[in-house]
């Protein structure tokens, strides 16, 4: 558990969290030393003589104040170190996310990184403040008391001793099936907002087809599993607590009669023997405490685990001497990719090569790889075999940051901050000026939205971009992709339906880059756009099926042909009311 905790909240951190717990642990031993000291207080209290105890009486103090400035001491640097740990990891986490590669933010991860910043971080950093000390007070306490206990009377210590394994043993199981069936009910749960998040995003799919209570089907089983796996976390840990109080008890039971057994056979004058029964019994209650403490000790682990899982993810390497791209040329060389070392070929020996200057359609069915060519040529992922080469240099020999600055993606999924839409532009440079702004929304068609707009550039375009229509998102996500100035540029055109305006503002952009020197390479849908590039590469099932102008494509009439066929006569078709 320690490990794993100096893991997360790595070496700035490791240094004063041992303290506090290497503090704690002292405040625990020295509490031990406290119990033993009762011993020969009461054995000399009951004794004919208690002015006897008066030494003894003057050492208990003197420990008892030390033990409290120890224990005030211990609980400052705890809750001190407990909130630089979790300032710490929100930054570790922080960190790590920004050298991640894009390609490792799936919907799920984001989900759970979620979960992790919130709960997560805020369980596991209760361990130096609330789980470590009772669990120091449970063993460490202890063992000083039988090391005293021994002192005294060698036959209780050995008695004493012989126990404290065994309690060990019951402790660590009794914690292991507690965090075996939590991790479990952490995973239903997490299933379970992933359920409610998709029920309430799914609401107007669920209305439209009449569906709102059908819909309650997958939440419904996700919260019935939920609930099933906090019962089974019930019936497996509370018999496994049970048998770690029942474990306490018997040692306490076996100490009592041991005492008992010896002072009843004279071996032990009655002083001590009450007195070693009051060192048993204050010993015996941390230990019990801590029962409760190790489900959540446990608990506490696992949280660690998922927060070490985000830490450990590894970036993509970085080269050791990047190399600058000589041009802004495009080229996939023989590129073979799967999502997962399991999971199918998405793009099967692809080659393709795209010229500055000149705009590239990349066509093909849904699923044929389009977007995963594009995320590759923005290294989100890497390749598993073959290149991808951006001005002759791989990309993975460019270097992240140069990479970024030669390539702007406009994906489909348009991610807008609650700013304004000037604000929201700026993001590709801060530095811009109105001038740069308006030239760019000029370009991107953005010049017609700010100027309806009733605050203009102020205007705030709420969390996500929610006060924009999907058309004016995209509009924005282009002007923020030209005013970063990138000579290669990748548009997602959007395949949703978008009105005609729209739609257009996309080609308009792409032709108008490639007229400027760049490359552009655009996941096209509409037949317009296909139409103004200067080659299309049709993609299908992972492979280039075919590539070249698309005049030549069409007057081939192959592969290509055939799906702007079917896609004509789709467009052609009307949706008419049922309604004479
Ligand atoms: N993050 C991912 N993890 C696993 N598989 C994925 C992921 N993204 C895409 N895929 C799979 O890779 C294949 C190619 O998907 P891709 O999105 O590249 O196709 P596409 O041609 O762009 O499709 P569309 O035109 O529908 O957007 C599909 O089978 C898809 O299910």
């Amino acid at each position: 558990m320690i490990r794993a905790f100096l893991h997360a909240v790595g070496p700035d951190q490791a240094g004063p969290l041992r303290a506090s717990l290497a503090l704690t642990t002292l405040v625990s031993a020295v509490q031990g030393v406290l119990f033993a000291l009762l011993v020969p207080v009461l054995t000399a209290l009951l004794s004919p003589d208690p002015q006897a105890a008066r030494p003894w009486l003057g050492v208990l103090l003197g420990a008892a104040a030390g033990y409290a400035v120890l224990r005030a001491t211990s609980l400052f640097v705890n809750f001190r170190v407990g909130g630089a740990v979790s300032r710490g990891l929100h930054h570790r986490i922080g960190d790590q996310l920004v050298r991640l590669p894009l390609g490792w933010f799936t919907r799920a991860r984001v989900g759970e990184l979620n979960r992790i910043t919130t709960d997560a971080v805020s369980r596991a950093t209760n361990l130096p403040v609330h789980l470590y000390p009772p669990l120091a007070d449970a063993v460490v306490t202890p063992v000083v008391a039988v090391a005293a206990l021994a002192l005294w009377d060698w036959r209780l210590g050995l008695a004493a001793a012989a126990c404290l394994p065994l309690l060990w043993v019951v402790f660590r199981r009794a914690g292991d099936a507690a965090g075996r069936y939590d991790g479990a009910r952490d995973a239903a749960a997490d299933e379970a907002a992933d359920r409610v998040l998709e029920f309430a995003q799914a609401q107007p799919v669920l209305r439209a087809f009449g569906r709102a209570e059908q819909g309650t089907a997958r939440l419904d089983a996700a919260l019935a599993a939920e609930h099933g796996a906090f019962r089974t976390l019930l019936a497996r840990a509370v018999p496994a607590l049970l048998g770690y109080s029942f474990a306490v008890r018997f040692t306490f039971a076996v100490l009592l009669a041991g005492t008992v057994y010896l002072a009843a056979g004279g071996d032990l004058a009655a002083p001590r023997a009450v007195a070693l029964l009051v060192l048993v019994a204050r010993f015996t209650h941390p230990l019990a405490a801590a029962g409760e403490q190790s489900a959540a000790l446990r608990m506490a682990v696992n949280q660690l685990q998922r927060i070490n899982a985000v830490l450990d993810a590894r970036p993509l390497p970085e080269p050791a001497t990047p190399v600058p791209p000589r041009g802004a040329d495009v080229e996939f060389d023989g590129v073979v990719f799967s999502y997962s070392p399991e999971g199918p070929r998405v793009l099967d020996g692809v080659d393709l090569r795209a010229e500055p200057g000149t705009l590239t359609a990349l066509v093909g069915p849904s699923g044929s790889g389009k977007t995963t060519a594009a995320r590759l040529l923005a290294r989100f992922h890497d390749v598993d075999a073959g290149s991808v080469r951006v001005g002759g240099v791989d990309v993975r020999e460019i270097g992240s940051d140069e990479l970024s600055r030669h390539v702007a993606v406009v994906f489909q999924d348009v991610y807008l901050f609650d700013a304004s839409i000037a604000e929201n532009v700026r993001v590709a440079d801060p530095d811009a000026t109105r001038a740069d702004l308006d030239r760019v929304a000029a370009l991107a068609g953005l010049d017609t939205v700010v100027a309806e707009l009733p605050e203009g550039w102020d205007t705030r375009v709420g969390e996500g971009g929610a006060a924009l229509s999907g058309g004016q998102r995209q509009r924005v996500s282009i002007a923020r992709a030209l005013l970063k100035d990138a000579p290669i540029v990748v548009l997602d055109e959007a395949s949703a339906a978008l009105d005609a305006e729209n739609e257009a503002v996309v080609t308009a952009a792409a032709v108008a880059l490639a007229a400027e020197g760049r490359t552009v390479l655009v996941i096209a849908h509409r037949p317009a756009t296909v139409a103004a590039a200067d080659q299309v590469v049709f993609l299908d099932g992972g492979k280039v099926a075919e590539a070249g102008p698309p005049g030549e494509l069409l007057a081939r009439g192959g592969r290509h042909a055939d799906f702007v066929r079917t896609r004509e006569r789709a467009r052609g078709w009307r949706l008419t009311s049922a309604a004479p």
